[in-house]
């Protein structure tokens, strides 16, 4: 267990002084002119090291950086010793050290090439052939409801990481889909979410999925209770449950507690992160949604991705580098945020999905170790798909005061061609220019050369883009399942090496812990003023508000 402070690292204090010396003068429009072949120096080709058809190019050359930047923030990969953990986690060392567990969503999609020793991971084929059988029988019609009906309607029941990695990936594989199957998603607490979502399903063709890993978070029961009301509300007989609800948990005995047959049972493991469970019996509803081969080629892109992180070294090893990257912006330039820009609208939950693969995971503030760290941790995740974006918050990017590092993706080939590609052409026609335009911007000299000498002086400041707004590029053929499998689990080892760097447990998440218990101490106090106790007078005076005012 490392956990040393990021800043004790010779490479560290060098990229302070590098900062510190060199930042002014490192100008995109300067660092492009001097060398005309920096697109090549600083650009990647990536081929799925176990299939030749799976690529996508990433192009980091509109970043704030030289060779000797990078070689620096190269030899702190090395010298927090990156490689090292990463194959801990890949041998199942248990990495994560508050919760003493392995992780090892790698083993889920390994598909027995790396050898990997750890209880449970002998039955991953096993729950993935019982993935395969179920998703067939439900998709081909075999699985009936208890009146005889097919299933139309999936619901997905769960939060966070039983929830986000499901919606994020049947949205981006729809072109995948078998239409006359739809997959809904209930997560809020608030019943209005199961509400609207009941509203449009029948009960006799209605599958529910509980998923939860530990099968006792409140949303999740709380939701899946109320489902099941619903249901026998119109099924009447509780045997009928068997054929419409089924749970993806590694909690068998409160499984069967709520009812639910351990056949229809689909486990998963401690070892697999909550975050990183779409690759599991979590992903029952991708699975589902675009049948089980291509919720394997999902599976085996991921796992393209671990071979090339596991064995490249760190100068090639595209999640490594993202990752140096990141750090660069957000532990020198202090930049708070970072940006997920997607030029394709069925990546439109991305930036959703990786708020928490990344936010949760890096959003820490002691070490390994348990010290406080000194300097800039996990940073803020947001996103939006492209072109929305540009006319919401672009703005801020490209003339704001802030520094925001952006990463913007698209696919070559849409899945939709409507007029001959028109459409894509202009959507990529953006995806090209704001990348140019943020590293490279529009100067006061440009500005009054096109409004001539009459323009008024704010007129003209009002115009100029300072540029220099770094950002990467990834590019990728088409969207298909095992090049989304590649571009997630390239930013699932980005934020493994982050984690390893700042030194700090990606793998655990107390800071969602302390408004659990302070919620359910409220519940218990909610009915009468007079039980209201124990709060600061705001938290007082808000319950009393609410207690005046609400209607059952
Ligand atoms: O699958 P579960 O156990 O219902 O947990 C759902 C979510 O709960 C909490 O918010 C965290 O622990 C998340 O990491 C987790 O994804």
């Amino acid at each position: 267990m490392s956990g040393r402070l990021a800043t004790e690292y010779a490479a560290w204090k060098e990229l302070q002084q590098i900062y510190d010396e060199q930042h002014a003068s490192l100008v995109l429009r300067d660092l492009f002119a001097q060398d005309p072949a920096r697109f090549s120096r600083f650009s990647k080709d990536y081929t799925d090291p176990t299939d030749p058809n799976t690529t996508f190019l990433l192009d980091y050359s509109k970043n704030l950086i030289t060779q000797p930047i990078l070689d620096t923030l190269l030899s702190l990969v090395r010298e927090a010793g990156v490689e090292r953990y990463r194959d801990a986690m890949f041998s199942g060392g248990h990495i994560n050290n508050t919760e003493d567990r392995a992780v090892l969503h790698v083993a889920l999609r390994n598909f027995d090439d790396f050898k990997i020793q750890e209880d449970g991971v002998n039955q991953v084929a096993d729950v993935l052939d019982h993935m395969r059988t179920f998703s067939d029988a439900v998709r081909n019609g075999v699985w009936k409801g208890y009146t005889g009906k097919t299933i139309d309607t999936i619901v997905n029941i769960g939060i966070g990481g039983s929830d986000l990695g499901p919606v994020m990936v049947t949205e981006a594989l729809k072109p995948y889909s078998k239409r006359n199957l739809n997959v809904r998603f209930v997560s809020n607490i608030d019943g209005t979410h199961l509400a609207e979502t009941l509203r449009l399903c029948n009960p006799e063709r209605t599958l529910f999925i509980i998923a939860s890993k530990t099968f006792t978070t409140q949303e999740t029961i709380t939701n899946a209770e109320s489902a099941k009301a619903w249901f026998l509300s119109t099924a009447k007989d509780q045997a009928h449950v068997a054929k419409h609800f089924v749970a993806l948990s590694t909690n068998t005995k409160a499984v069967t507690a709520f009812g639910i047959d351990k056949d229809n049972m689909f486990q998963f493991w401690d070892w697999v992160g909550g975050r990183y469970s779409l690759w599991s019996a979590i992903g029952l509803s991708i699975a589902l949604y675009i049948g089980y081969d291509n919720f394997e080629q999902l599976l085996r892109g991921a796992h393209g991705m671990d071979k090339h992180f596991k064995e490249t070294p760190p100068e090639n090893n595209l999640p490594v580098l993202l990752a140096v990257l990141g750090i660069w912006y957000n532990d020198f330039y202090g930049a708070q945020t970072h940006v997920l820009l997607p030029y394709d609208q069925y990546l439109h939950k991305f930036a959703d999905y990786f708020q928490q693969g990344d936010m949760e995971s890096n959003g820490k503030s002691v070490t390994k170790s348990g010290e406080r760290v000194d300097y800039q941790t996990g940073p803020i995740i947001w996103g939006a798909a492209g072109t929305n974006g540009q006319h919401s918050f672009y703005q801020l990017l490209h003339q704001g005061t802030k520094l925001v590092p952006a990463d913007f993706l698209a696919p070559c080939t849409s899945h939709n061609s409507i007029g001959h590609s028109k459409h894509h052409r202009i959507l990529l026609s953006n995806y090209f220019a704001q990348p140019e335009a943020l590293a490279f911007g529009k100067t006061e000299e440009e500005v009054r050369k096109e409004l001539g000498p009459n323009a008024r002086e704010e007129v003209v400041k009002s115009k100029v883009f300072e540029g220099n707004r770094p950002s990467n590029s990834i590019l990728f053929p088409l969207l298909t399942p095992r090049t989304l499998g590649a571009l997630i689990a390239l930013y699932e080892h980005k934020i493994f090496t982050q984690g390893v760097i700042w030194g700090i447990n990606s793998f655990d998440q107390m800071g969602v812990e302390l408004g659990k218990v302070l919620a359910k101490n409220i519940l218990a106090q909610l009915n009468a003023p007079e039980d209201v106790k124990g709060h600061d007078s705001s938290t007082t005076g808000l319950i009393h508000y609410y207690q005046k005012y609400r209607k059952e």
